[in-house]
């Protein structure tokens, strides 16, 4: 397994690009560290793909390298870079057994046998398809292809990284949770490096110890699924990641005070100085209706199992907050309280209070 290491990337699919619009990925700087589980987490269009095409050598970068263990593999093509590749659609022969869809990757690398013998019962047996294994493959349901295709991925020991673009996609939404922790634990197992690619929030902060997350051809954070979540570096995180989304309210500053709707709001820390569009960022989570705070009125409720969202308006502005306890009833005027360790202030999108450690 290898650390990867992606350096001043940029990619432009125009060959004579103008300006940053031009370029798919702006600039990438990055270092996977060897046998990480790493997510690329963001919506349809921001480069995933692009990123992962020129990891795996499908697509020379426009400008950057990418080095495995500190070796410049960047002109290199897929054969010569030793990864492997788990697509979102089962990449198996149908016309073959299990076990010799398994052992395909190990043999065609010259593998003796008894060793393919061994390593498939192991890969089998981490994906539960012992029972599997003289069956051929033609007749499987869609998730034991995916899972095989999966496996054939992870049977390979000598690998830099495994790469699983968007795997759960035809995977019944009943069966994804299954597969989704199944993963995470042969990571744990197999301790390859891998990047999982995705734009489901779930699959990603389910998988991954690192989450990558781009807009717009940038990473705008990289963290652990919990520093995500917490934290946000930048308002699109924070609206990209939780369910619901981080309220991102609109602000305004006199001195060192912060107001929303002409309230003052106790934030995490210091604001640091510049200037930009203020926005107050606080999870519905780290809101709770309280006997004093920042007056609002309810306007709607809904229960989504475990807790309730409600939807309240401080003067003209929407602030969603999740709570356990008796709902208000529609229209009813209640008080908010924001911890104030969760209130920050985003400044043009980008994080701008400094957090007062305890
Ligand atoms: N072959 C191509 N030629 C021109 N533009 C492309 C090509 N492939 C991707 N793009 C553009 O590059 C940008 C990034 O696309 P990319 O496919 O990498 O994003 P993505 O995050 O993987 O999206 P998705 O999840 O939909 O695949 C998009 O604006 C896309 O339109």
């Amino acid at each position: 397994m290898a650390k990867i290491t992606l350096r001043r990337l940029r990619h432009s699919y125009d060959p004579s690009p103008k300006g940053p619009e031009d370029f798919a990925l702006k600039q990438i700087d990055l270092d996977w560290s060897d046998g990480g589980a790493y997510a690329l987490l963001g919506p349809s269009g921001c480069g995933k793909s692009t990123l992962l095409n020129i990891i795996s050598g499908l697509l020379v970068p426009t400008e950057g390298q990418v080095l495995f263990d500190g070796q410049d593999v960047t002109g290199l093509p897929p054969d010569k870079r030793n990864i492997a590749q788990v697509f979102q659609f089962p990449v198996i022969y149908d016309t073959m057994t299990v076990y010799d869809n398994l052992a395909f990757p190990l043999r065609n690398r010259g593998v003796d046998e008894s060793r393919v013998a061994a390593r498939v019962a192991e890969i089998a047996q981490m994906l539960d398809v012992t029972d599997l294994l003289g069956v051929r493959a033609a007749g499987l349901s869609p998730d034991n292809k995916q899972k095989i295709s999966m496996g054939r991925g992870l049977v390979r020991d000598d690998v830099n990284v495994v790469m699983f673009d968007e795997p759960l996609t035809v995977i019944d939404p009943h069966l994804k949770w299954k597969l989704r922790s199944k993963l995470k634990e042969l990571h744990a197992r197999v301790r390859a490096t891998m990047i999982y690619v995705t734009h489901d929030q779930t699959e990603a902060l389910t998988f991954a110890d690192q989450v990558v997350v781009m807009q717009d051809g940038e990473i705008v954070q990289i963290g652990t699924p919990v520093e995500l979540f917490e934290r946000p570096a930048h308002t699109f995180v924070g609206h990209f990641i939780g369910s619901p989304g981080m309220n991102i309210l609109p602000a305004t500053q006199e001195g060192e005070r912060v107001m929303l709707d002409g309230h003052d709001i106790a934030l995490e820390g210091p604001i640091t100085s510049g200037s930009g569009q203020l926005e107050i960022g606080i999870r519905p989570e780290f809101i709770e209706l309280a006997e004093t705070g920042l007056p609002a009125r309810v306007r709607r409720m809904a229960d989504v199992g475990r807790h309730n969202v409600v939807e309240a308006m401080i003067g003209d502005i929407p602030v969603k907050l999740v709570t356990e306890g008796p709902v208000p009833a529609q229209g009813s005027a209640v008080h908010l309280a924001f911890r104030p360790d969760h209130t920050r202030a985003y400044r043009d999108g980008w994080l701008a209070t400094e957090r007062v450690m305890p």
